[in-house]
């Protein structure tokens, strides 16, 4: 129903809220303005003192006080009217920041951000003069234009159809230009949006900007899209500026007009001269409300075209809203495990396991290493994929063709394949950031569309291989996902992901900042900070993207400390690139061209996989522990 609302109603809608503090607004200006009309009463009676040598002292205090009050009055309603502007422009801001952030991941991949960005920061400011001035203005202008109408009507009903006709035909005019206006903003804005998407563009990737030597190239990009920009705004203006001189020359048509056809009915002797005096004084009162109306008119196209760009956005399909809390916090017991302890047993005995290639050690086998905080509530989750297709666009071939496998709950599962054959995508499909074309992906064999999708994304926990970072501390970016988390579990993540060394580096420790996207850590820290915020989740699941370029050792130490602290407790599906991670993995599942494979422990499928031979004798081949 949203969608089919006229426009001018959404734009309606937004101020309805504020309604009295824009009636208040609107009754303080309009005090303001009969104290500034009461002004050259009490001047006259100054002067009548002055002439008639009476006391100047009181009606000087008089004008003086209403001036003073007069003022007073004008910017308090000014102040309200504005404040309340902002207002609207906030709530309208996050109420599309609202939506933005829980659009789906397809709808996120069509869009640009520089355009989304241009949405939320400059289309809402259109908002405030139109719903708060322009409305303002548009009531005052009616009231007061058809006081006049009404007076003329009395005085002459012969002139008021005269003027009246000559103001319908321009009108008319004036309306058939509106539209033009609302386009020619809407555009005007679209072309801001484009560039800002450009201008992202070139900051997005700033180093390879600079590194490239394309910044003169980028400049113009950027530019182009800014003349865009003004081309649209000009057209804007000519527009404007086409009604701004409609309403004037309304007035001095009717005016000639009333003036040819008084004059006639005067020699006629059909009525007074002293008439036609009063009819054309009142025709020129006319002129401020109608120059009211034709701007706030104007000022509404602008607040229209807002509205549109606002609500493609906030027309496309959004995700549920996820439930606030932060995670339940851990026993304190398990938070503050000493380093090196050994977790408890194996939480899922082999039997619990399901179906598919059995895991090849439980955790038990596994040698003494540091706790993650506390186990996930709920209990590893299993995983499987049941005759999956997807693809990522109609035109575009399918990434998983008829995609199964298993993932025994509490195993370690590593995925390997040749470049593009789909690995991150499958998880991507269990974060529901996409849905399969056919089969199923089922978490603990509830299809993963059945799951509410905040408790679905809440059980797992995600690295992906670019590691995003987000700017500001290094505290904020490990509590992101788990604001819940205390201390001694912060502690504890930064222990087993090897963070350490950083945090005692830095100069504010965990308070640092870590600048825009985490520019001020390597990509090495990057992702270990991204691998203890996903552990801080306590994920039943959790998904490791291996990065292929941070090989080093320590973040190999760190993913294997990793690995085997949550095994076991925790479902891990990691898509290796390093051997270290394969050869410890209870299963392997070799992807090619978006179907499975192969299964099995990497020494059963050295033996039987040829693909799986040539993947481990050199992509996959880094160093072995
Ligand atoms: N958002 C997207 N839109 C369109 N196509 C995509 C998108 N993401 C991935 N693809 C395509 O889907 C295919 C599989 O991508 P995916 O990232 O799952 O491969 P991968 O096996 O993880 O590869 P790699 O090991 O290189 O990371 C690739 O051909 C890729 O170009």
């Amino acid at each position: 129903m949203e969608g089919t609302r006229p426009r001018w109603r959404i734009l309606l809608s937004y101020a309805r809220p504020h309604r009295w503090r824009l009636l208040g607004g609107g009754l303080l200006g309009f005090a303001g303005g009969v104290a500034g009309l009461a002004q050259p009463l009490v001047a006259k009676t100054v002067i009548d003192a002055f002439g008639g040598g009476q006391g100047l002292a009181g009606p000087l205090i008089t004008l003086g006080v209403l001036v003073v009050v007069g003022a007073v009055i004008s910017a308090a309603g000014m102040y309200v009217l504005e404040r309340t502007g902002q207002s609207i422009v906030l709530a309208a801001r996050r109420q599309l920041i609202g939506r933005m952030l829980r659009l789906p991941v397809p709808e996120v991949d069509r869009l640009k951000p520089g355009d989304l960005l241009s949405r939320v920061s400059s289309d809402t400011t259109l908002l405030q003069t139109v719903t708060t001035n322009s409305l303002v203005d548009t009531v005052n202008g009616l009231f007061i234009g058809l006081g006049a109408i009404i007076l003329m009507g009395i005085m002459d009903p012969v002139l008021l159809a005269v003027s009246l006709g000559v103001l319908v035909v321009i009108g008319g005019g004036v309306m058939v230009i509106m539209p033009k206006i609302s386009r020619a903003t809407e555009r005007a804005q679209a072309a801001v949006g484009e560039m800002g998407a450009t201008l992202e563009r070139a900051l997005g990737a700033f180093r390879t900007v600079k590194a490239s030597g394309i910044e003169a190239a980028e400049t113009e990009v950027v530019g182009k899209a800014a003349e865009e920009a003004w081309r649209r705004g000009v057209q804007v203006a000519g527009w404007t500026a086409l009604t701004g001189i409609a309403g004037g020359l309304a007035i001095q048509v009717a005016f000639l007009a009333v003036l040819g056809v008084g004059g006639a009915r005067v020699a006629s002797g059909a009525m007074e001269v002293s008439t036609l005096v009063a009819f054309l004084l009142y025709l020129f009162y006319l002129t401020e409300p109608i120059a009211q109306l034709v701007q706030a008119a104007t000022q509404l196209q602008a607040g229209l075209a807002a509205v549109a760009r606002m609500r493609e956005i906030e027309d496309l399909p959004a995700e549920p809203v996820a439930p606030v809390g932060p995670a339940p916090a851990a026993p304190a017991s398990v938070a503050s495990a000493p380093a090196g302890a050994v977790r408890p047993g194996p939480a899922a005995p082999a039997g619990a396991r399901g179906e598919g290639p059995g895991p090849r050690a439980t955790a038990g086998d596994r040698p003494a290493v540091p706790a993650v905080p506390a186990g996930p509530a709920g209990g590893p989750a299993s995983v499987r994929f049941e005759g999956v297709a997807f693809r990522y666009r109609e035109d575009r071939p399918r990434v998983h063709d008829g995609l199964s496998f298993e993932v025994p709950a509490g195993s370690v599962t590593a995925l390997v394949g040749p470049s593009g054959a789909g690995k991150s995508t499958v998880f991507a499909l269990l974060e529901r950031f996409y849905e399969p074309e056919e089969g199923a992906v089922l978490v603990d064999g509830r299809d993963a569309r059945d799951w509410p999708l905040a408790e679905l994304r809440g059980s797992m926990g995600y690295v992906e291989q670019d590691t995003p970072i987000l700017a500001g501390t290094l505290r904020d970016n490990l509590v992101l996902a788990a604001p819940g988390a205390t201390e001694d579990e912060v502690r504890e993540v930064v222990r087993l992901t090897r963070l350490e060394p950083l945090v005692e580096r830095l100069p504010d420790g965990l308070d640092s900042q870590v600048g825009h996207r985490g520019t001020a850590l390597s990509g090495g820290e990057r992702q270990r900070v991204a691998i203890a915020r996903a552990l801080l989740r306590r994920p039943r699941l959790l998904l490791l993207d291996e990065a292929t370029s941070q090989l080093d050792a320590v973040n190999e130490l760190a993913m294997r400390d990793v690995v085997e602290g949550v095994a076991g407790e925790t479902t891990v599906m990691v898509i290796a690139h390093r051997l270290s991670t394969v050869t410890s993995a209870d299963q392997i599942v070799v992807l090619e061209a978006g179907r499975l494979r192969a299964a099995g422990t990497h020494d059963e499928l050295v033996e039987l996989d040829a693909l799986y031979r040539t993947l481990a004798s050199t992509q996959l081949l880094v160093s072995q522990h």
